[in-house]
């Protein structure tokens, strides 16, 4: 008894992991997430090989570490956010892939709705884009032969990742979604924090498949009796952005983190305000605990960060693991002039141009992978270096330290070049499962493990990247990157 089991749901891999009631990390395990993208925009992935490898890491990290379930004081699930499942109530047999977060297929609906996009961004804190799950579940409504028809009927169930996670987990006994994860529908009026009756109207999308909104902390849900040796209570569900703001102990107003992952996703915490953005930021749920009222955050996302890492691994075959980019990258002294605008899903914020794709500007003949893995870095940072100035436009207050975590913040070279471009120091913390974390720290806190005023002493520097460009050199590769960015983006 005393353990806490995050489940780390992203779009790269499953996780699961387990840390103790004083939240040292004991043990983890990981399956790979393959990613499907059958047309030009479209991404998807398979649901149920998601919850089977997602249930295949619980079993391996119990078994691995010689703990039982009756051992987990609590489980708590962070996820990818908005991909969008839909399935059969009685059969819990999904209607098609997942449409996961990245897929552009409805930008043309998206486009149909323009007129609606100030009512959108007043009731959910978004913008009326491909990324979020509402246009998402309308598509598969449209497209799935019967579907709505089943839809009217009853007979078909919605959900984002957590919601499927935790239906699985209960074997069909709670269909939920946390508040967090519900801001992120486009379906959610984020100050009540209430399903929007008017956009459900609008979109012709039948409430009744809708989960139930819960708060991210509390006695939610537990696992089915027979799923595992005990039944286990679900004390915690956060998106998994949200949930590395918490892990990074971003728990006040004005402190930031960013997640170096598939994506990247800078969110300021912006205390019980949602910020209404004046900068094409978005604003969200951070999280709500149990009886306390709803704490928001402005977000800043990046479609492809890490994932161009392996876009140069898989499709390009520059290099043989993500890994290996930082010393192909670091065998040049610099770019040697290639910028790589890296649009291959559209642009994400500040620019939400989902009818933009990738190039690669200024080869020449000199020009090598090794160019261009630099370009790739610097690509992952320039795109974070326009969101924190958009959110410094939004919330003026200076940022004094960027908090980071995710698969590609443990690139040395990247981090320094962050902290570079940005002008303001990047820490990395000790713990790097920082979404992790922030699940069972909430979890734990329910649970009384731990109290709010030692979250802090939780989060732990390893290294920090203090910026040593000089003015000129910062300004002149801002400068070159908007450059070429404006000459890419289409009319
Ligand atoms: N050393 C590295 N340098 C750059 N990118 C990396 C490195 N290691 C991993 N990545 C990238 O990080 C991503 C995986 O990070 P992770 O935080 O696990 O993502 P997610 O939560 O989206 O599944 C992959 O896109 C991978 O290419
Ligand atoms: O899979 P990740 O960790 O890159 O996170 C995906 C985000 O939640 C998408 O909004």
């Amino acid at each position: 008894m005393g353990y806490l089991l995050a489940l780390d749901q992203g779009t790269t891999s499953s996780r699961s992991i387990i840390f103790d009631s004083e939240l040292n990390l004991v043990a983890s395990a990981q399956r790979p997430l393959p990613i499907h993208t059958p047309q030009a925009g479209w991404v998807e992935q398979d649901a149920e090989e998601m919850w089977a490898g997602q249930m295949a890491t619980i079993q391996e990290v119990l078994s691995r570490t010689g703990l039982l379930a009756s051992d987990i004081a609590a489980i708590g699930i962070a996820n990818q956010r908005e991909t969008t499942v839909v399935w059969h109530k009685k059969t819990g047999k999904p209607i098609a892939p997942a449409l996961v977060w990245q897929d552009r297929r409805t930008q043309a609906w998206c486009e149909a709705q323009a007129a609606m996009a100030d009512t959108v961004q007043q009731h959910t804190g978004l913008r009326l884009d491909p990324y979020f799950s509402a246009s998402k579940l309308v598509w598969l409504l449209e497209h799935v032969p019967h579907a709505r028809e089943w839809a009217k009927a009853g007979e078909l169930l919605f959900g984002t990742v957590d919601t499927w996670l935790t239906w699985q987990l209960t074997r069909g006994q709670r269909h939920i979604i946390d508040v967090s994860n519900a801001s992120r529908t486009m379906l959610m009026d984020i100050h009540s924090g209430t399903w929007s009756q008017d956009l459900c109207t609008a979109w012709d999308i039948p409430m009744g498949m809708l989960p139930e909104i819960v708060p991210s902390s509390g006695a939610l849900a537990h696992t089915a009796a027979g799923l595992l040796a005990a039944e286990v209570p679900i004390c915690a569900i956060l998106g998994d952005q949200q949930a590395a703001l918490f892990g990074h102990a971003c728990e006040q107003a004005g402190m930031a983190k960013n997640t170096y992952g598939t994506g990247c996703f800078m969110l300021l915490n912006t205390g019980d305000t949602a910020v209404q953005s004046q900068q094409q930021l978005l604003s969200t749920v951070a999280w709500q605990q149990h009886g306390q009222p709803l704490q928001y955050a402005l977000e800043g996302s990046v479609f492809m960060a890490g994932a161009i890492v392996q876009w140069l691994r898989d499709n390009l075959g520059l290099i043989q693991h993500s890994g290996d980019i930082e010393a192909l990258a670091a065998s040049v002294p610099d770019n040697g002039g290639v910028t790589l605008i890296p649009a291959f899903t559209g642009m994400g914020a500040p620019y939400w141009r989902a009818d933009m794709r990738a190039s690669l500007h200024g080869l020449s003949r000199g020009s090598s992978k090794a160019h261009i893995a630099r370009a790739a870095l610097e690509a992952i940072a320039l795109q974070v270096a326009d969101v924190l100035s958009a959110m410094q436009q939004d919330a003026p207050q200076a940022l004094t330290e960027l908090r980071v975590d995710g698969g590609a913040a443990n690139n040395d070279l990247l981090m320094q070049f962050q902290a570079d471009v940005l002008g303001v120091p990047v820490l990395r913390p000790k713990v790097t499962e920082t979404t992790a974390l922030g699940v069972a720290k909430l979890a734990a806190m329910h649970l009384g493990f731990i109290q709010a005023q030692d979250s802090a002493h939780l989060w732990q520097l390893e290294r920090e990247f203090v910026p040593k460009m000089s003015a000129s050199e910062r300004d002149s590769h801002l400068q070159r990157w908007q450059r070429v960015m404006q000459a890419m983006l289409p009319l």
